[in-house]
C-alpha cells in the first residue's frame, strides 16, 4: 500500500496493515535519529483554535509585530497580509465566509475549532474524500456504553449541518457524524510546545501513524512547517511510532488520555508498566552527549529508578496518586496562594525529590511552575537554577532525543534567563534585595554565576539550540529567530576573542576531544552545577514551615 494522497507523501514510507493497530506507518529504508523523514506546509485541514483566532494568521500562523487583520465579511479568519489571504481563500475560506458571515450577522460567537473543520469538510468535497478514507472508529463510539461520546457528536455535527446549510436530515447527520469521528482521532494539537501558536491540523500521511508511549518519531511543527523526524534508529521496514498523548504520565494517566482513540496500548512501557527513567533507557543508541545537555548514556542506566526497581514502582504507584490530588486542589491566581500552591506541591512530591526522581511526574511540572514563579517575581537567578534543573534532571530523561523540541526550548530558556542574570551579576556588587533575605543559598548562587562566563555559556546555548532544530524551522520559529537575533547581539559583544576561538573551534567540530573537553567546561559542568542549586532552592523555598 503507499500512502494516501496527501501533501506528505515520501519516498521512505509505506502503508501496510498492522495486526491489531488497522494501517500503521513504516519506512522503507533504515533512519538514523534526527532524520526528517516527511516536512509539509500544506496540511489537509489547519485552523488555529479558538483563543488564537484573532491573534495570529489564520493561513501562515504566525503572530507578527501588529495584529493580523479580520476578513471585513466574517470576522472570522485574520491575516498578516493580502498574500495569506489569497493563499487561504483558494484553499478553504471561499467555501466557509459565507455561511460564518451568516453566524456572525446572527450574533453568533465564534464555531468551535472542530465544529469549523467540520464545516470545511462539509463544504468541500475533496476534503470530504480525503477524511473519508481515514480511521474514525465510527461504531465503537456509536455503540458505547451511555453513548455520551456520540451524542456530542451529533451535538457538534447538527450544529455544522445547520452552520454549512447541507441540511439537518438525517443522512446528512450521519454523515457530518463520521466525518466528525475521522477528524477528533487524526487531528494533531500541538498547544503544548507551541503555546504561541496553537492550532489543530489533519494531514492524512500523518493519520496512518499509531500511537507508542515509547514513540520512535516525533511530529514537530512550526507555523505552516510540519515535520516528522525519528527519535531513535528505525530499520527498514519497521513501524514508525510517535505519541499521541503526553506519555511522560503515568499508566493510568495514559490510559485516560488514550480513551478517545478506543484501542489498549501494548507498547513496551505500557506491558511492562516502566517508569518514565525505565522508559528513558530504551533508547540506548542516541549520542547523549555532543550538543546535549544530558548525562552519560550509562547513568541513565543506573539511575535509581531504573536500578532499584521496588522503590520506583511504588514511586510510580504514588505519583498517580499525588497527580490525582494535585489536579483537584483550586489554580492558584495570586503571587501568595501561587507560592501556597507551589510549596502544598513540593510536600507530596517530597519522597521523589529526595529519592532523586526529579523526571517522575508530578515533579517536573511542580519544577516548570517554580521556574516560572521565579521568573515572575523577576528572581533571574533562581529562575535560572530551576530551568536548569528541569532542563538536566527532568527533560533529558523524558525526552531522550536531545532535539526533541521540548529540549530545544529548555536549551532556549537558560540562554534567556542567561541574558538576564550576566547582565545582573555584572552590573551589581550586591545582589537584588527580594534575594538577599535567601542568604547563604542565594550567596552561593551569586557566587556560582560570577565564576561561569555566562556569555559565552548563553551563546553556545543558542548555538545548539539552532543545530537541533530541522531546517524548516530556522526562519519559521519564534524561538529561532529570536535565538538568532540574540546571537547577533552577543557577536557584537566587545573583548570575547579568546572565548571565540574555543566557541567556533567546539562548534567546527564538537566531536573532537578537545571540543567535547570544552563543551563538558564550558556548558555542561556549569549547567549541572546551577541545576542542583536549583534542587536546593526548592527545598529551601517551598519546604514550607
Ligand atoms: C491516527 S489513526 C492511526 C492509523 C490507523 N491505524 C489507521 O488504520 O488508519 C488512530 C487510530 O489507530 C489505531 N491505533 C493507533 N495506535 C494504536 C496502537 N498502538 N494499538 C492499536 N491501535 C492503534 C486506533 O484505532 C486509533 O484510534
Amino acid at each position: 500500500m503507499s500512502p494516501p494522497e496527501s501533501s506528505a507523501t515520501s519516498q521512505t514510507v509505506q502503508v501496510r496493515h498492522a495486526p491489531g493497530k488497522g494501517r500503521a506507518l513504516t519506512t522503507t529504508t533504515t533512519l538514523r535519529p534526527g532524520t526528517t523523514i516527511l516536512a509539509t506546509t500544506t496540511p489537509l485541514l489547519l485552523l488555529p483554535s479558538v483563543a488564537n483566532l484573532s491573534s495570529i494568521c489564520t493561513h501562515c500562523l504566525r503572530s507578527g509585530s501588529s495584529p493580523p487583520r479580520a476578513c471585513t465579511r466574517c470576522h472570522s479568519a485574520y491575516y498578516c497580509g493580502p498574500t495569506c489571504q489569497r493563499a487561504h481563500w483558494r484553499a478553504v475560506h471561499s467555501v466557509e465566509c459565507k455561511p460564518l458571515s451568516r453566524l456572525r450577522a446572527a450574533g453568533r460567537g465564534p464555531l468551535p475549532t472542530l465544529v469549523r473543520l467540520l464545516v470545511q469538510a462539509l463544504l468541500k468535497e475533496s476534503i470530504a474524500q480525503e477524511l473519508a478514507d481515514l480511521e474514525g472508529n465510527v461504531e465503537a463510539i456509536r455503540s458505547e456504553a451511555g453513548g455520551t461520546r456520540w451524542a456530542d457528536i451529533e451535538v457538534m455535527a447538527l450544529g455544522a449541518c445547520a452552520c454549512a446549510g447541507v441540511g439537518t436530515g438525517e443522512e446528512q447527520v450521519r454523515r457530518a457524524c463520521e466525518l466528525m469521528c475521522k477528524i477528533q482521532t487524526n487531528a494533531f494539537n500541538w498547544s503544548e510546545d507551541n503555546p504561541d501558536q496553537t492550532a489543530v491540523f489533519v494531514e492524512p500521511t500523518l493519520a496512518m501513524i499509531n500511537h507508542s508511549c515509547v514513540p520512535s518519531a516525533e511530529v514537530q511543527v512550526a507555523g505552516r512547517n510540519i515535520v516528522l523526524r525519528a527519535s531513535m534508529a528505525i530499520q527498514a521496514g519497521e513501524e514508525i511510532e510517535i505519541t499521541y498523548i503526553d506519555y511522560t504520565l503515568p499508566r493510568p494517566k495514559r490510559n485516560e488520555a488514550l480513551a478517545p482513540y478506543n484501542f489498549q496500548c501494548q507498547c513496551p512501557r505500557c506491558r511492562g508498566n516502566l517508569n518514565i527513567y525505565q522508559a528513558s533507557a530504551l533508547y540506548p543508541h542516541l549520542d547523549l552527549n555532543c550538543f546535549s545537555l544530558a548525562p552519560e548514556v550509562s547513568q541513565v542506566h543506573q539511575h535509581p529508578a531504573v536500578v532499584d526497581t521496588q522503590k520506583a514502582a511504588a514511586a510510580n504507584t504514588q505519583a498517580g496518586k499525588v497527580l490525582a490530588d494535585i489536579e483537584s486542589s483550586a489554580t492558584p491566581d495570586t503571587e501568595s496562594s501561587q507560592h501556597a500552591s507551589l510549596c502544598h506541591r513540593y510536600q507530596r512530591c517530597k519522597n521523589f525529590a529526595e529519592s532523586d526522581f526529579w523526571a517522575m511526574a508530578p515533579l517536573p511540572h511542580l519544577v516548570a511552575d517554580a521556574s516560572s514563579y521565579y521568573a515572575a517575581e523577576e528572581n533571574w537567578s533562581f529562575a535560572l537554577t530551576t530551568a536548569c534543573l528541569m532542563a538536566t534532571a527532568c527533560d533529558s530523561y523524558r525526552y531522550p532525543p536531545p532535539f526533541h523540541s521540548v529540549r530545544v526550548q529548555d536549551l532556549f530558556r537558560i540562554a534567556k534567563l542567561l541574558s538576564n542574570t550576566a547582565a545582573d551579576t555584572s552590573s551589581l556588587s550586591q545582589p537584588p534585595s527580594s534575594v538577599v533575605s535567601k542568604s547563604d543559598l542565594n550567596t552561593r548562587v551569586q557566587d556560582t554565576l560570577k565564576d561561569i562566563d555566562q556569555v559565552s555559556l548563553c551563546q553556545m546555548l543558542l548555538m545548539m539550540a539552532l543545530r537541533l532544530i530541522p531546517e524548516e524551522f530556522v526562519k519559521e520559529w519564534d524561538l529561532a529567530v529570536d535565538a538568532q537575533d540574540m546571537l547577533k547581539d552577543i557577536g557584537q559583544l566587545p573583548g570575547r576573542d579568546k572565548a571565540l576561538t574555543l566557541i567556533n573551534a567546539w562548534a567546527t567540530n564538537p566531536e573532537a576531544d578537545q571540543s567535547r573537553k570544552f563543551f563538558q567546561y564550558a556548558v555542561v559542568d556549569p549547567v549541572h552545577t546551577l541545576a542542583s542549586l536549583g534542587k536546593e532552592a526548592l527545598e529551601h523555598e517551598f519546604r514550607g514551615a
